[in-house]
C-alpha cells in the first residue's frame, strides 16, 4: 500500500515571549495511505487544526519532517508549497471563503485557472460536471448571497475538487451544517473517497468521524491513539459505528 503523507517527530510551537516557547504539536508521528479517510478528534485546543495545517503545507513544522508522495515537503520553499497545494491538495473549512464579487462558478474555476493546467474549455466542463454531481449547477451563475450554507459547503467542495487533487484536507467541514446537510456532505465526501481520492480531516462530531475508516485521537498536543474501523459504505449500522467510537473516545478520556 502507498504511503501518501508521513509526519515524522513532528513539532511545532509559538513564541509567547522573547525567549519563551509554547509548544503545541509534540512528537507526532502517522502515515496515511493513499485512498484512506481518516478523522482527526480532540479535546478543544488539542492541536487538531494546527496538525492538519502543518502536515498540509499550509504551515511550517517546528521540527521533524512532513513527506508527502515519499518528498520532503517541510523542506519545500514557500513557492514551492504554494505549487504542491495547488495542484495535488484540496481544502475545505468550516466557514466557507469564496469570494463575494465572483459568481459561483467563476468561485469553483478560479484555482483551476491558476494552475494553467487545462483548457478553459475543459476547466468549465470539469466544473460543471462537478456542480451537477453535486445538485448544485443551477445556481452556477449566483454570487454567494444567494446559496444556503449546504449549498455554498457543494460549492466549496467543488473548488477543491476542480484540480483533480490526490488528497483533500477538510477543518470541520460540516461544523457550520445542521444535521441533514451534514449527512448529505457526508455522502458526498463518501464517494469522493470511493474514487480514489485521500481525505484527511478534522472534526469534533462522533456522527461524522463515524462514516471515516480510521480516527487519529489526539490530547495536549500528543496524538494518543489511533483506531482503524474499516471502510463505511451505505449498508453499514452508523450508529453501531458511532456507539463503538464514542465508547473508544471516552476509553481515551474524551
Ligand atoms: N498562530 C498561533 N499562535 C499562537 N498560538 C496558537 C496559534 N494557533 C493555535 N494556537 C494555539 O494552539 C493550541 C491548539 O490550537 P488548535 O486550533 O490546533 O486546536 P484544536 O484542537 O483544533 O481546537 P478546536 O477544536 O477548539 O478548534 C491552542 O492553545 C491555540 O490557542
Amino acid at each position: 500500500m502507498t504511503i501518501i503523507l508521513e509526519a515524522k517527530n513532528v513539532n511545532k510551537s509559538y513564541s509567547t515571549g522573547e525567549h519563551e516557547k509554547h509548544p503545541i504539536l509534540k512528537d507526532i508521528n502517522f502515515q496515511l495511505k493513499k485512498g484512506e479517510f481518516v478523522s482527526i478528534m480532540g479535546p478543544s485546543g488539542s492541536g487538531k487544526s494546527t496538525l492538519l495545517y502543518n502536515v498540509s503545507g499550509m504551515d511550517q513544522v517546528s521540527s521533524g519532517s512532513v513527506y508527502f508522495a515519499g518528498k520532503k515537503i517541510s523542506e519545500f520553499s514557500e513557492k514551492e508549497l504554494a505549487q504542491l497545494r495547488l495542484n495535488k491538495m484540496g481544502f475545505i473549512f468550516q466557514n466557507i471563503h469564496l469570494l463575494k464579487n465572483l459568481n459561483l462558478l467563476d468561485n469553483i474555476i478560479l484555482s483551476a485557472y491558476l494552475a494553467k493546467k487545462s483548457s478553459r474549455d475543459s476547466i468549465n466542463k470539469r466544473a460543471l460536471n462537478l456542480m451537477e454531481k453535486m445538485g448544485i449547477n443551477e445556481l452556477a451563475n449566483h454570487n454567494i448571497t444567494q446559496a444556503s450554507g449546504g449549498q455554498l459547503q457543494r460549492f466549496a467542495i467543488c473548488r477543491a475538487l476542480i484540480n483533480q487533487p490526490d488528497i483533500l484536507f477538510g477543518d470541520e467541514p460540516t461544523g457550520a451544517l445542521n444535521s441533514r446537510s451534514t449527512s448529505e456532505i457526508m455522502d458526498i465526501l463518501g464517494d469522493i473517497n470511493s474514487s480514489g481520492t485521500t481525505i484527511l480531516m478534522v472534526t469534533h462530531d462522533v456522527k461524522v468521524a463515524a462514516r471515516s475508516e480510521r480516527v487519529l485521537f489526539m490530547m495536549d498536543g500528543k496524538l494518543v491513539a489511533d483506531r482503524n474501523m474499516g471502510k463505511f459504505n451505505k449498508q453499514h449500522d452508523l450508529k453501531a459505528r458511532e456507539s463503538s467510537l464514542g465508547k473508544w473516545l471516552a476509553d481515551h478520556g474524551f
